[in-house]
């Protein structure tokens, strides 16, 4: 694939550069479709202000900030730019961290007020309980509260802070939450604070703005308002393919800001842009324009006509065989043998039979059925709490203590173990501890093996006793509470009448931890290769020759979205409705951006499969919306 810097400028480019280079700075927001070069302008950008103010920004040991969504973006983007080290790319909560860090004595501060008003919430919370509140749930309150009290008692004690994916106050581990709440507080409260960040970094970008949450824009702007002339603040992004519930979707310009925008899509073919437009009428109308072109052996350039089609099958146990027809056939129309056994991009959102058929049924249901809603939204990218020491930690670990990989295995203990942190001096020679977390981590792969009994309890367990890792306080709280008692008969109905979210949290974290661990392979499959939250591959701004997007609501109706809602197929709930009357988003319209996001992602060929319990109802319902041309929708009979 050739470099996004050697495209072509385009107008907005230009306009853009203007911004950069104008004695007073000039702060912008890019809004723009799925493929319009907005990662390429940002680089572009990026290049431009080496060229213009690279010296000056070194002599004032200066340096842009460039903020992305996942890690893998990071250093995708590092690399267009030479690795240039006047360029500092990095998610929100590294350059959040790299900014409170210095100031430890505050960050405890903020700490120790953060742990107080978690105690004040829970007191609150014991001194209101209803008449149905479970002896559990009030154990685990009081566990909690003694918990919070005891590290508020010993974060004096911490030397330093430091920042990790979930919090953990007393071992001085911030988590990326907090992170975000520290800094952005610090930035809301603090204009000094303000000036630092305009000093060390005159330029702040954010790509995939529409991601970015309402609180860290709100900061962000802060600082431009204050430091007006000489900071330069750019969002680039595209509200249409907001796809987290805490993304910030449009952002406003302020006053004197510059609003670029850009009419051409470069990356799909005619056929598939065509679909993207469709998407978009019911949305915001945008319309895009020219289509990915090719030059022809004398140089001419033509546009690429690419395919779209849609095929509407029976949700049956037969899902498998349909797709893999449905790949055969598009091969022969094609003639194209990679859609038949190469390299297609999958898209799907996780359902229980993609799980049960990945072998991960029973982790699905556990963080999907009467679970809170926090766990089903981060099942969809792995970020959910109970799951972040196996992704982290745990699979990692056990796959490089397979595959007899010394220095990964190394390299993962000393980020994770706080037996190896600076802190820990060693009560033991180095060489004993290191051949205890060798054996501990060969335990631990011999315990996540498939066919092994080991439950997601005993991993936990074993990871807590050998110190492979500094568990999240709030699966060691759930580990401290034993075993639970077998379901009582009523158990279901008082988890539902109970108040809030907390008996739902219980009873999937009972769940959760009577699972095999060996679940957990097959999720982190679905995770890293079908996701379109994937963050390992990183869908967001990524693109594929062939994408085949399944459309299945499978056996449960997720919460935040539905395609059988999208297409029209069932009608809205009286829930929907009342969002709707309120001016609320329903599971209509996250679904249509999911969908926009998985079809803009495709550079030949688009295949959508929709799985319909009514395959004759669901023709017409998708006819009628007419998103794809008549005679490029299919079913059952067109494979013959
Ligand atoms: N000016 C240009 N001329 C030709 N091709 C371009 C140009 N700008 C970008 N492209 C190509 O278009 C594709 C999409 O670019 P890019 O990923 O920057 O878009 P994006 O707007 O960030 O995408 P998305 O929002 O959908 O993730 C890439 O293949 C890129 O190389």
């Amino acid at each position: 694939m050739s470099r996004r810097i050697d495209k072509p400028d385009t107008p907005a480019d230009i306009e853009l550069r203007e911004c950069l280079s104008a004695a007073e700075r000039r702060s912008f927001i890019m809004v723009a479709g799925a493929g319009s070069g907005k990662t390429t302008s940002l680089i572009k950008a990026l290049s431009a202000i080496i060229d213009l103010h690279g010296e000056e920004l070194k002599r004032r040991r200066q340096r842009v900030a460039c903020i992305t969504y996942t890690e893998i973006a990071a250093e995708e983007i590092w690399t267009d730019v030479g690795n240039n080290p006047i360029v500092h790319v990095s998610t929100i909560h590294s350059f959040m961290w790299m900014l409170v860090r210095p100031f430890q004595s505050d960050v405890r501060k903020w700490v120790a007020a953060r742990i107080q008003e978690k105690i004040g919430e829970l007191e609150e919370k014991i001194a209101t309980y209803g008449p149905r509140v479970q002896q559990r749930t009030k154990d685990k309150d009081q566990r909690d509260l003694a918990r919070y009290q005891q590290s508020l008692e010993r974060i004096d004690l911490v030397k330093s802070f430091t920042y990790g994916t979930g919090s953990d106050y007393p071992k001085g581990i911030l988590g990326h939450d907090d992170v975000l709440r520290c800094a952005t507080q610090f930035l809301d409260q603090r204009p000094l604070f303000r000036s630092l960040l305009a000093q060390q970094f005159p330029f702040v970008f954010v790509d995939e703005s529409q991601d970015t949450t309402e609180g860290v824009v709100t900061a962000l702007k802060e600082v431009a308002a204050q430091s007006q002339g000489k900071f330069c603040l750019g969002f680039f992004g595209d509200p249409m393919q907001r796809i987290y519930m805490t993304g910030a979707g449009p952002i406003g310009a302020e006053d004197g800001w510059a609003t670029i925008t850009k009419e051409e899509n470069f990356r799909c073919p005619t056929t598939v842009l065509a679909v993207a437009n469709a998407i978009r009428r019911d949305d915001d109308k945008l319309e895009q324009t020219r289509g990915r072109t090719i030059k022809t052996p004398d140089g001419e350039e033509i546009p690429v006509a690419g395919t779209a089609r849609m095929f509407i099958l029976p949700a049956d146990e037969r899902r498998d065989q349909y797709i893999a027809k449905v790949r055969a056939w598009v091969a022969d129309q094609n003639c194209d043998e990679t859609w038949r056994d190469g390299f297609i991009k999958l898209l799907v959102i996780v359902h229980r039979m993609a799980a049960r058929r990945l072998g991960f049924d029973d982790l699905y249901v556990a963080m999907n059925s009467k679970a809170p809603s926090s766990f089903k939204d981060g099942f969809l990218d792995a970020t959910a709490w109970p799951l972040r020491a196996f992704m982290s930690l745990a699979l990692p670990l056990a796959s490089a203590t397979n595959e007899g990989r010394e220095f990964d295995a190394m390299s993962l203990l000393r980020m994770f173990s706080p037996k190896l942190s600076k802190e820990n001096t060693p009560k033991i020679g180095i060489p004993t501890l290191l051949a205890d977390l060798r054996h501990a981590a060969a335990k631990l792969a011999e315990m996540m093996q498939p066919g092994s009994k080991a439950t997601i309890r005993d991993v936990l367990e074993h990871m807590r006793d050998t110190g492979l890792i500094a568990l999240d306080p709030r699966v060691l709280s759930y580990l401290e509470g034993g075993v639970p008692p077998p379901p009582q008969q009523d158990d279901n109905q008082a988890a539902q009448e109970d108040d809030e979210d907390a008996p739902l949290e219980m009873s999937a974290m009972d769940s959760f931890l009577a699972c095999k661990a060996s679940e957990f392979w097959g999720y982190k499959e679905y995770v890293e290769e079908l996701s379109p939250f994937s963050t390992q591959q990183g869908i967001k701004g990524a693109e594929f020759d062939r994408v085949l997007v399944i459309a299945d609501d499978g056996e449960s109706s997720h919460f935040q979205f539905s395609y059988d809602k999208y297409f029209g197929i069932k009608e809205l709930s009286d829930n929907d409705k009342k969002n709707l009357d309120e001016g609320k988003e329903t599971q209509v319209e996250r679904t249509r951006r999911l969908f926009y996001v998985c079809c803009t992602r495709a550079m030949d060929d688009l295949v959508v499969v929709l799985f319909a319990d009514d395959v004759g109802a669901a023709e017409q319902a998708v006819r009628a919306k007419n998103l794809f041309p008549a005679d490029q929708i299919f079913t059952e009979a067109a494979l013959g």
